[in-house]
């Protein structure tokens, strides 16, 4: 390729061993929203050969403040397909490759992760990235990990063996409420928002309930009882659904939920001897009240509703919910399950039924009510994400891949991005070893082929496991989080990996529970594959060496995952939670500041920024900038 002005200047920073890797390199990139736009455009402009990115999403109105690739003509146009075609511009040069698809989709094999050299994360959730991950240590492809919330971002090198995977340090379960606390005594506004948010549109317009992260249904002897008396409330409510549509419908949900289900709580009568009683609201003396009360009152986002002005927009968005499921049902063909809404903080609708249901309940359990802009910044999880936050984040992912690809791990850092708190903007920590603990990389990991219309969990259990791999008696086969196999679960034995529901690039993880000398978990990789009749059906490539597992250390007390309603200082629950929480991380979770979540719009304002500067120290002998290296 021709040398032009634009290699020049970067074959003198980055020097030439380097700028030549890096035009030839193929990179994979997911996630096109905040880091992303940043991350590509540093991509391109930096002149890598070949970049693919992923996407699963359109573009929001909400994106354009930051997310600067896309423009108020690209609104509901895909991120990944908009994103390729806005930064291919900068440089011509470079071939994209963007998909429109969530990298959970199989078609993005092991096989096909192992076709790129640096694999970068610019995502926004835990299940995501830890997919991703789990697919560059089964492919053995270094992944730059980083996220951003707020004034915090984050940058992690990741390299299989050799430093910390993104799942070393435990990373806090999604924070919850009761369902006790948000169904029957709530007690603060974020309960009342919640509610609505994750009980009553979902249940009137979504799944179910029972699929909110936010609500935990953890039983214990206490609340045994009243959880079988919500399990009534919510199909009763089911039931309702049914009327959508008709004159009825809002009567009917309204009553059912702020005046029926009230009257059976009060009914209840050892729930409040030290609770204020809540009062059931009335349809008709609320009607009368929000007469006169117009449409364009929810459009007062900062001001606190009145009753009537709650009830009034309550009524106006379930009406224009309701016509639009009955309109997507009238479209679509017979046959098909019924449509589902999902709540989104920047669908009007979705957001004025949360808001308004949220503040009729709060009437009930004489709380304050909120603004439609608070009830939004709670019920999103918000914290507004910061442009400046993201390029520098994307930027420090680009440096630490510079550090991969010359081959020098061993300089790569782990580098914090915080506004105040340290004593620096940025710091830099040399990579942890791997946790010997970890359950995602301190495993055994092996490709198998199988022909999984042939195969049964037997051949693999008695087959592979016991006769080539030497395993004893005592050991589990796992898929996901479900046993398919341990010597009390025999049960599957007989069925072949497709009726198990295992396709091509499923993982299974085989776990020995011998006694003594019991090996680390074994990862196995299932490429499906047709084997010839003859052979067996499975084949095992390379000879895997098992190693013994450490020694277990005494259990030390849980600090996470807490089964009850967990706040953090704002009282809004945490949609997904990203911190790492043991100590083998110099700094405390307070002082790093990304534990909550890594992910910007999490429920915590951010703090203000100091006046520290930027440390940037000028690498003399490679030419290129490297940050306190
Ligand atoms: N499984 C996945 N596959 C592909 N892309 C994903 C996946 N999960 C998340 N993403 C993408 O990662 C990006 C993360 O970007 P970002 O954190 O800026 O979120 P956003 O949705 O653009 O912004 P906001 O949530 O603030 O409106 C999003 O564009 C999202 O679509
Ligand atoms: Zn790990």
């Amino acid at each position: 390729m021709p040398t032009t002005g634009r290699d020049k200047y970067a074959r003198q920073s980055l020097g030439g061993n380097l700028q030549t890797r890096i035009k030839k390199a193929r990179v994979l990139m997911v996630g096109a929203g905040g880091i992303g736009c940043e991350l590509l455009k540093n991509l391109v402009l930096t002149g890598f050969g070949e970049i693919h990115l992923v996407d699963l999403d359109t573009i929001d109105l909400s994106n354009l403040n930051r997310q600067f690739l896309f423009r108020n003509e690209h609104i509901k146009k895909s991120k990944a397909l908009v994103a390729k075609e806005s930064a291919g511009r900068f440089n011509p040069n470079v071939k994209i490759e963007a998909y429109h698809d969530n990298i959970k989709d199989p078609k993005f094999s092991v096989a096909w992760f192992q076709t790129f050299e640096v694999v970068f994360n610019a995502l926004d959730n835990l299940d995501a990235r830890r997919h991703v991950n789990k697919m560059c240590l089964a492919a053995d492809v270094p992944l730059i990990e980083s996220g951003t919330t707020g004034f915090l971002g984050q940058v992690q090198p990741i390299r299989k063996g050799k430093s910390q995977c993104y799942d070393c340090t435990p990373k806090e379960a999604p924070k919850s409420f009761a369902v006790c606390t948000i169904r029957s005594t709530p007690s603060q506004p974020i309960h009342c928002i919640v509610w609505a948010k994750a009980y009553l549109f979902n249940e009137i317009f979504g799944t179910s309930e029972d699929d909110a992260p936010e609500i935990d249904k953890t039983e214990d002897s206490g609340n045994k009882e009243e959880i079988g008396n919500l399990a009534k409330e919510a199909t009763a409510l089911k039931r309702i659904r049914g009327a959508m549509g008709s004159e009825e419908f809002p009567r009917l949900v309204f009553e059912k939920v702020f005046k029926e289900d009230i009257e059976r709580l009060l009914s209840m009568e050892d729930m409040w001897k030290a609770r204020t009683k809540p009062v059931a609201l009335d349809y008709d003396s609320l009607s009368g009240e929000a007469l006169g009360v117009g449409s364009a009152v929810a459009k007062k986002d900062q001001a606190e509703w009145t009753p009537a002005e709650n009830f009034a927009v309550f009524l106006d968005s379930l009406r224009r919910l309701s016509s639009r499921v009955e309109e997507t049902k009238a479209a679509q063909a017979t046959g098909n399950s019924p449509p589902v809404l999902t709540f989104d903080k920047d669908d009007e609708d979705t957001m004025d039924f949360v808001a308004a249901s949220a503040n009729l309940r709060s009437l009930v359990f004489h709380m304050e009510r909120k603004s439609k802009f608070d009830i939004k910044q709670m019920a999103g999880n918000i914290i507004p994400a910061i442009a400046t936050t993201n390029a520098m984040t994307a930027s420090l992912c680009v440096l630490q891949a510079f550090k991969v690809m010359r081959g020098e791990l061993h300089k790569a850092k782990m580098v914090f991005l915080a506004p105040n708190g340290t004593e620096r903007r940025l710091t830099a920590e040399t990579l942890s070893s791997p946790n010997p603990d970890c359950p995602v990389c301190s495993v055994a990991q092996t490709t198998v082929e199988v022909d999984l219309a042939r195969a049964t969990l037997n051949d693999l259990v008695e087959g592979l496991l016991r006769l080539e791999l030497k395993y004893g008696e005592e050991f589990s086969v796992n898929s996901g989080s479900s046993i398919l196999y341990d010597p009390d679960e025999d049960i599957n034995l007989s069925k072949t990996l497709t009726e198990l529901d295992l396709q091509n690039d499923s993982f299974l993880t085989v776990i020995d529970e011998s006694q003594e000398n019991a090996r680390v978990n074994l990862v196995l990789n299932i490429v499906g594959k047709d084997l010839n009749k003859g052979d067996k059906p499975y084949h095992l490539d390379k000879k895997i060496d098992i190693p013994i597992a450490p020694p277990k250390k005494p259990t030390e007390p849980e600090t996470n995952g807490h089964p009850h309603p967990v706040t953090n200082g704002n009282g809004v629950s945490n949609g997904a939670a990203n911190g790492a929480t043991n100590g083998t991380r110099k700094r405390t979770a307070d002082e790093a500041g990304l534990e909550d979540e890594l992910i910007k719009k999490k429920g915590k304002v951010a703090a203000k920024p100091d006046e520290d500067d930027i440390v940037l120290i000028e690498d003399s002998n490679e030419g290129a900038i490297v940050i306190d290296d």
